[in-house]
C-alpha cells in the first residue's frame, strides 16, 4: 500500500475469561495495525481468539490488558459519550452465520434499521427509510424487501442484509468475521465480490476473519496467523504464501487443498505441535518481532536466529 495511514491500532491486547482457577486466556498480548482502505486478514483454527478480537475492537469484550487506538484515539477501557457513540457508528461487523443472526420476527426494514434505531437521532423517518432502500440497493436487493421476513430469503440473500444493516451505518471499519463460512460454496464467490465492490466504492477497511488461508489470500493486502490467542506470524499475503516462517503459518499453508488428486493423494499435511514450554512464560519466551519490514514473527532468540539463516540475512 503505497499510502500507510493507520486507521486501527491494537497494542499488546489481552482478553481473559473468567476469574481465579478458571481464568482462560482467549488472546494474549496481541499487536497489529490495520492501514485506511486495506484488507487485513485475520487467520486460525477454531477457538484461536478471532471472533474475541473483533469483539474486543467494537468494545464488546473488555481488554484485560492492552490498548485500542482508533484514528489516534484510545477506545478501549472507559471513553467518553461522543467518541463512544462515533465509535458504535464507524466499526461494524459482520456476523458468520445469517440464518442465526438476523431477528426472525423482525421486518428487513427493521433489522437493517437496528443500529439506526440505536444511535436515537438518526434523523428523520423519511431519511431512515431512504438509507435502508439505498442499503438494500448496495449489496444487490429490491428496497421492496424491505417489507419482508428473514425466512423469505435463501442464505446468500439473507448475508446481504446482514451486510446492508453495516452500511446504513456509513461505517469506515468493518470486522467480516467469517462471513461466507456458512454459505453454500456456490455462492461464496459472490458475496466476496460484493465486499470487494463495496470496499471500493465506499472506501471501507476491513478486517477479514478466517479460518481458512485460502480463503483470505487474494482479499487480503496482509494476513496475521494466529494461534491460541497468539498472533504468530503477519505480512504481506503474497509474502507469507511465497514465504512463511512459522511452523504453525507452514502447517496451514500446507492443509489447503489442490485441485490436482494426485497432488492431494500423496500429500504430507505438516502437523504443528508446538514444544510445551513454547508459549509458555519461561526465560525465553517468544517476542513479537519485525524481521524484514512489514514482516513479523512471534519467536524466542534461537528461532529468531533460525528465521535469519533462512531468510540468508
Ligand atoms: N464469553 C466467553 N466466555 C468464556 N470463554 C469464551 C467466551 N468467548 C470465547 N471464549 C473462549 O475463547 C476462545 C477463543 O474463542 P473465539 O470465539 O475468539 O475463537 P475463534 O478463533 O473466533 O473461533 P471460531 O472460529 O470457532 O469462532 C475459545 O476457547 C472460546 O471457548
Amino acid at each position: 500500500m503505497s499510502n500507510k495511514e493507520c486507521l486501527l491500532e491494537v497494542k499488546n491486547l489481552r482478553v481473559e475469561f473468567g476469574k481465579g482457577k478458571q481464568k482462560f486466556v482467549a488472546v494474549n498480548d496481541v499487536s497489529f495495525n490495520i492501514y485506511k482502505g486495506e484488507t487485513f486478514g485475520l487467520v486460525g483454527e477454531s477457538g484461536s481468539g478471532k471472533t474475541t478480537i473483533g469483539r474486543a475492537i467494537i468494545r464488546i469484550n473488555p481488554a484485560a490488558s492492552g490498548d485500542i487506538i482508533y484514528n489516534g484515539q484510545k477506545i478501549s477501557g472507559k471513553i467518553d459519550k461522543e467518541l463512544d457513540s462515533q465509535v458504535t457508528r464507524k466499526i461494524q461487523m459482520i456476523f458468520q452465520d445469517p440464518m442465526a443472526s438476523l431477528n426472525e420476527r423482525a421486518k428487513v426494514d427493521y433489522i437493517v434499521s437496528e443500529g439506526l434505531y440505536n444511535l436515537k437521532n438518526y434523523g428523520s423517518e423519511e431519511g431512515r427509510k431512504k438509507k435502508v432502500e439505498q442499503a438494500l440497493l448496495d449489496v444487490g436487493l429490491l428496497p421492496e424487501f424491505a417489507s419482508r421476513f428473514p425466512h423469505e430469503f435463501s442464505g446468500g440473500q439473507r448475508q446481504r442484509i446482514g451486510i446492508a444493516r453495516v452500511l446504513v451505518m456509513e461505517p469506515e471499519l468493518v470486522i467480516a468475521d467469517e462471513p461466507i463460512s456458512a454459505l453454500d460454496v456456490s455462492i461464496r464467490a459472490q458475496v466476496i465480490n460484493l465486499l470487494s465492490d463495496l470496499q471500493k466504492k465506499k472506501g471501507l477497511t476491513y478486517l477479514f476473519i478466517a479460518h481458512d488461508l485460502s480463503v483470505v489470500r487474494f482479499i487480503s493486502d496482509r494476513i496475521a496467523v494466529i494461534y491460541k490467542g497468539n498472533i504468530v506470524e503477519l505480512a504481506e499475503s503474497e509474502k507469507l504464501f511465497a514465504n512463511p516462517l512459522h511452523p504453525y503459518t507452514k502447517s496451514l499453508l500446507s492443509a489447503i487443498p489442490t485441485p490436482n488428486p494426485n497432488v492431494e493423494r500423496n500429500k504430507i499435511i505438516e502437523v504443528y505441535e508446538p514444544k510445551k514450554s513454547h508459549f509458555d512464560y519461561d526465560s525465553n519466551r517468544p517476542k513479537w518481532v519485525e524481521i524484514e519490514p512489514e514482516h513479523y514473527i512471534l519467536a524466542n532468540d534461537r528461532e529468531l536466529e533460525g528465521y535469519k539463516k533462512i531468510m540468508g540475512r
